[in-house]
């Protein structure tokens, strides 16, 4: 059965630790993996790291630049090279690919969403493996990705992938950092993401990797609420794949929720960035979690962020807790005056008649 692949390729397994040249090995082994399982009918895109290790080594630095402006060159030098490999890789195999580069601006927009979507559509259709990175030439802090973790699990989620598999230096994920803990236990399967409030995650990551542990359980986290079966393996030995996809448990498998999201859902639960936050009294909570409903004037109980109407915002519990997001009607001003009020009140404390919903039910995506 043709399934869609998501592979995310970190820092850490393109490169040598010591020199930080290319590790040429795992490359070719990839290529052919990924040729392999586009030849059998799936579609494949790839995430790769690399702009900036790349970079570094062609200018012989010996450490990942501190400042933006300097990655952000660094990264324009090492993402042509990095290209020009995988394209040669590619070729010789007869298996064509795309470069995709994207910033997080790409994904808020809804037109821009679309347009990311149909592109990775038409792609997939021409059977090309696209090779998506940030776009870090043109990025800015506030519209940044921030790591390829995130980047490959908003991918997943938007192509609709079946699965995610994160590539690192590490065989799977350990109850701690095995680098530093010899009594790291390791992790086969993760049910649900609170079993791993326990799990330690150490520093942020290798000399050349950006995230860690961290932010590769919080890739998990998104890619299995929008029904990505994801895993974490070693990228040293790219064959595993194949294996994991005939069943075999290597490395750390996060099961998929059960959540069928439609294209618009999958946009406001990841494409959208909140701004705001929402929180709400326990009778919302359950007309929201439980019955579907729209949410009301009536079941907030405060209000953070300066948000307008039409940006995305979380919906909590009075804890903090996340129970859904949604685009909202209001801005966080006008919501002050009307929370905890009934809808029929809203045109006289306003003086003009809004919307009857804070968040309509079908712009609200539960957590
Ligand atoms: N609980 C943990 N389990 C496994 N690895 C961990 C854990 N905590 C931290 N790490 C570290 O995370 C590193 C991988 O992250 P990173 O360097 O960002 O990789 P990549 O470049 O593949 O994204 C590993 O080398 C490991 O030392
Ligand atoms: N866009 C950056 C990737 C940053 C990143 O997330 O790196 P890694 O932790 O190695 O996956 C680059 O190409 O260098």
């Amino acid at each position: 059965m043709s399934q869609t692949i998501v592979v995310k390729i970190g820092t850490s397994s393109l490169t040598t630790p010591d020199s930080g040249m290319l590790a040429l090995s795992t490359i070719a082994s990839l290529v052919e993996v990924l040729s392999q399982l586009r030849a059998q009918g799936n579609q494949v895109v790839l995430v790769s790291s690399g702009a900036v290790g790349v970079g570094c080594a062609r200018l012989g630095l010996v450490e990942r630049p501190k400042s933006m402006a300097k990655k952000q060159a660094v990264a324009a030098v090492g993402q042509g090279r990095l290209m020009r490999i995988y394209d040669d890789f590619f070729t010789a195999l007869q298996q064509p690919i795309a470069q995709v580069l994207l910033t997080r601006g790409d994904l808020i927009q809804r037109n821009r969403y679309i347009n990311v979507l149909h592109t990775f559509q038409e792609l997939l259709k021409l059977d090309v493996i696209p090779i998506v990175n940030e776009n870090d030439t043109v990025s800015v802090d506030e519209l940044k990705f921030g790591d390829n973790d995130t980047l490959s699990a908003l991918v997943a989620s938007v192509v609709d992938a079946d699965w995610l598999f994160l590539l690192t230096d590490v065989d799977r994920l350990y109850s701690a950092d095995p680098r530093s803990n010899p009594n790291a236990q390791p992790i086969t399967i993760v049910k649900n993401l609170d079993e791993l409030a326990e799990v330690q995650t150490g520093s942020s990551g290798t000399q050349w990797g950006t995230g860690g542990m961290v932010t590769k359980i919080q890739a998990a986290r998104i890619a299995t609420g929008a029904g990505v079966r994801t895993v974490i393996t070693q990228g040293r030995t790219p064959q595993n794949l194949s294996k994991i996809l005939s069943g075999e448990l290597i490395g750390t498998q996060f099961e998929p929720q059960p959540r069928p999201f439609n294209a618009r859902q999958r946009w406001i639960a990841h494409g959208l960035v909140p701004t705001g936050q929402i929180y709400l009294d326990e009778g919302a909570v359950r007309a929201i979690r439980s019955s579907g409903r729209s949410l009301l004037a009536a079941g907030i109980v405060q209000i953070e962020g300066a948000f307008e109407s039409q940006e995305a915002v979380k919906l909590c519990d009075r804890t903090g807790q996340e129970i859904a997001r949604g685009i909202v009607n209001y801005s966080h001003d006008e919501l002050e005056k009307i929370r905890g009020r009934q809808s029929d009140e809203i045109p006289e404390i306003l003086g003009y008649a809004g919307e009857e919903t804070v968040v309509h039910r079908d712009n609200l995506v539960l957590s």
